[in-house]
């Protein structure tokens, strides 16, 4: 059996061309190709191999990723990769390491925080790897609430302690640390500065700095990977031009200049990360999707006709509970597409000294980011109930993959205190509206906010829940009914702060509502472009569909109590969500193919590409440490002396 192709058979019943799939879910035809070769050089390097992390102690795992990160830039720097190729070669590595935050958050800061001087001076050394920074901004009394940090920098520092930057533990030798600026008496607020915080000689911690892990975190081997650490500074002192003075600076005289620029400008770096996050979360969510779907069409259990069971790929609610996710996974590739764009047009523009998309560029990858962070970690478990008993086993890959992804909730910004933030802005966009500002951007339908208050859903058969315009106004028509009612029930309060806090679970729903809207409407969008191969725009056709059907679903009592839709129109939603999953059911082994993952990086042995699950599973299970002997450690303590008292009891 083995080598043979168990999934050939749903392969060839697939009604598209999977390497057409493949350009468009890389995002280009030169996207693809350095992912395909990078994903290859890491799974052909047995430097790379990862199927032995859950037996390592955490010492051992963390020395071994240490390895890893160092033999891959050793390949980057031997085998002359661009920034790009060693991006992909670090993501395929598949190992949460201290490069995340180095390349991630570090690099970005200096590049969006420096002086044109500062960047002469640090960004060499970054680059090439001479000093390893983090990003120091969290602390053990605040995370969420950036603006009450209590590190201070100023000319008389007094004492405080960092908690949870990736990195800190064992290996930066420098960090971005984030501080309130106290110069002349005068509190100007937080700021980044960059601090030394490791000899460059013999990696020795700096006097007044003390620096741990934090310990270990959830999940076997997982994010543990990672030495997030703990930082204690007493009294240091840094030279007054490592403040990242690109916005705002302070003389040598100790006076403090603001450029004529937002201050919410020093919150950059996380712009640029959530925006990462939320490419990153189809990432996740496709994986474990990929190994549900592979490993449903392999297991069979029950209906058996002619001696052969049923796949479980085949009932239909291991359909409604997978082809959402599958079309989830698209949802978040196309709107992570989209925001980057937004990126880029933002970064461009603020260079330009235009800030006005700044606010929405803030609104929406925060919300993105909670949204998508918040459905890949559901997703990733349900994938696992997907597979049964066998998906427990961290052979299935998918235990591990959950422990690794779920601090996306918390990351970079908790997911409800960034939906708040989406209200917020939703609140005030519709305040607005009576001043006459006209929104724009992912809230310019609000301008169409009588229509949408008054319009009736035009759905009467359930294919009329396949026009994308019927579609995208119900989610509109919810979305903005939902902030509506907000902004109302707010202005009953006399302080608004005070109602802004009671009304929060219901503005969280709104800022909810508004996300999934943005993410609709990006993949209707997308699907209005020109979509080259045969098959390949039906599908996505289809997997939109799922998308915002099974949302409208899953949301029904918003579109209920709005009066968005009608009881009846919500029953042919359904009629036509069943109809589009028994469609994509030829497509889905080859839908989840188009991502191009190699086992290595799935390191998955359910989802194994050649579907041959049985005899490998049965074999690694024989390789754990705990088969060595057949009687175990242990026996001639604990198990032999009470067998023996249980044999005497009996002979009484
Ligand atoms: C590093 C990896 C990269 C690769 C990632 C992809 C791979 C995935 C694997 C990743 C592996 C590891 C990654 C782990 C990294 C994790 C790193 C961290 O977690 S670093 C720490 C991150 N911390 C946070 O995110 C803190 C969250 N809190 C905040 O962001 C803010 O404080 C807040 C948004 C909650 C603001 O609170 P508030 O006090 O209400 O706001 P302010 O008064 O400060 O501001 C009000 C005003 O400003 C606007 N605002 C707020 N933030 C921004 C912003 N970022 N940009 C623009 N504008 C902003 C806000 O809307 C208000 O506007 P008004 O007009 O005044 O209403
Ligand atoms: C794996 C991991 C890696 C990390 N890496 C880094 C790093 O490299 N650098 C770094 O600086 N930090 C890092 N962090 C820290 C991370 O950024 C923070 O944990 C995160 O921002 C959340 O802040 P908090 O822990 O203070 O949560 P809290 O704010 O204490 O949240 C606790 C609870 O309170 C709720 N809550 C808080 N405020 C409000 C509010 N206003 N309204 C309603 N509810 C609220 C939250 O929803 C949550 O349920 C990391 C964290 C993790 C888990």
């Amino acid at each position: 059996m083995e080598g043979v192709d168990h999934l050939a058979h749903e392969r060839n019943r697939s009604q598209f061309d999977v390497n057409d799939m493949k350009i468009v879910w890389a995002g280009s035809r030169e996207a693809f190709e350095v992912s395909d070769r990078m994903s290859r050089l890491v799974a052909n390097d047995p430097a790379f191999r990862k199927d032995n992390r859950v037996h390592l102690t955490r010492k051992e795992l963390f020395k071994n990723t240490l390895r890893k990160a160092a033999y891959a830039w050793k390949k980057i720097i031997e085998l002359k990769l661009s920034e790009e190729e060693a991006g992909r070669l670090r993501f395929f590595v598949d190992e949460p390491a201290y490069t995340d935050l180095h390349w991630g958050m570090f690099v970005p800061f200096l590049k969006g925080q420096g002086t044109e001087e500062q960047l002469q001076k640090w960004l060499p050394l970054a680059y090439k790897m001479q000093i390893i920074g983090c990003y120091a901004q969290t602390e053990l009394g605040h995370g969420s609430n950036v603006q009450w940090l209590e590190t201070t920098a100023t000319f008389d520092p007094k004492t405080d302690e960092f908690w949870w930057p990736g990195g800190l533990g064992k290996v930066s030798t420098h960090a971005v640390v984030f501080a309130r600026l106290i110069t002349n008496g005068r509190d100007y607020g937080v700021h980044g500065f960059i601090v030394q915080i490791r000899s460059l000689d013999d990696h020795s911690v700096l006097p007044g700095i003390t620096i741990g892990d934090i310990g270990v975190k959830f999940g076997n081997g997982a994010y543990n990977t990672m030495d997030n650490g703990v930082m204690h500074f007493d009294h240091i002192r840094i030279p007054r031009n490592q403040l990242l003075m690109r916005f705002s600076q302070v003389t040598r005289e100790g006076k403090y200049v603001q450029s004529d620029v937002p201050r919410q400008l020093v919150y950059g770096t996380m712009v640029y990360v959530r925006k990462t996050i939320v490419i990153d979360a189809s990432n996740a969510l496709s994986r474990a999707v990929c190994i549900a779907t592979r490993y449903s069409a392999v297991r069979r259990q029950f209906g058996s006709q002619d001696g052969v069971e049923t796949q479980v790929i085949n009932y239909k609610t291991q359909q409604s509970r997978l082809f959402p996710l599958l079309a989830s996974a698209y949802a978040f590739r196309f709107v992570g597409e989209w925001l980057q764009w937004l990126y880029t047009d933002v970064t461009q523009r603020l260079a330009a000294n235009d800030f006005s998309t700044l606010p929405e560029a803030h609104a929406c990858t925060a919300g993105l980011k909670s949204i998508t962070t918040a459905a890949t970690a559901d997703g990733i478990e349900e994938c696992r109930k997907l597979c049964g008993g066998h998906g427990y086993l961290c052979s299935s890959g998918l235990p591990e993959l959950f422990a690794v992804y779920v601090p996306a909730c918390t990351y970079e910004g908790d997911n409800v205190v960034l939906l708040l933030q989406v209200a917020r802005f939703l609140v005030k966009t519709v305040s607005q509206l009576v001043s006459g500002k006209k929104p724009v951007g992912t809230t310019a339908y609000m301008g169409r906010l009588q229509h949408l208050m008054e319009s009736t859903c035009k759905v009467q058969k359930a294919e009329d829940w396949l026009n994308p315009s019927i579609v995208l106004e119900a989610f509109e028509v919810r979305s903005a009914r939902m902030s509506v009612e907000c902004a109302k029930r707010l202005s009953q309060f006399t302080n608004q702060e005070e109602g802004f806090h009671e009304l929060s679970p219901s503005l969280v729903e709104a800022a909810v509502a508004h996300c999934q809207l943005i993410i609709v409407a990006k993949f209707i969008e997308k699907l209005q472009g020109d979509i080259p191969g045969n098959g390949v725009k039906d599908q996505l056709q289809k997997l939109c569909s799922i998308y915002a059907l099974f949302t409208l679903h899953k949301h029904l009592g918003d579109f209920l109590s709005t009066s968005t839709i009608t009881p009846k129109q919500a029953s042919l939603a359904d009629d036509q969500l069943r109809s589009l999953y028994a469609q994509v059911r030829p497509n889905a082994v080859a839908l989840v193919d188009a991502f191009n993952y190699t086992d290595h990086y799935l390191g998955s042995i359910l989802g194994r590409y050649d579907g041959n699950v049985y005899p490998n599973l049965y074999d690694e299970a024989w390789k754990d440490p705990m088969n060595d002997t057949a009687v175990p450690d242990g026996y001639h303590e604990y198990i032999k002396p009470l067998l023996k008292q249980q044999l005497r009891n009996s002979r009484l």
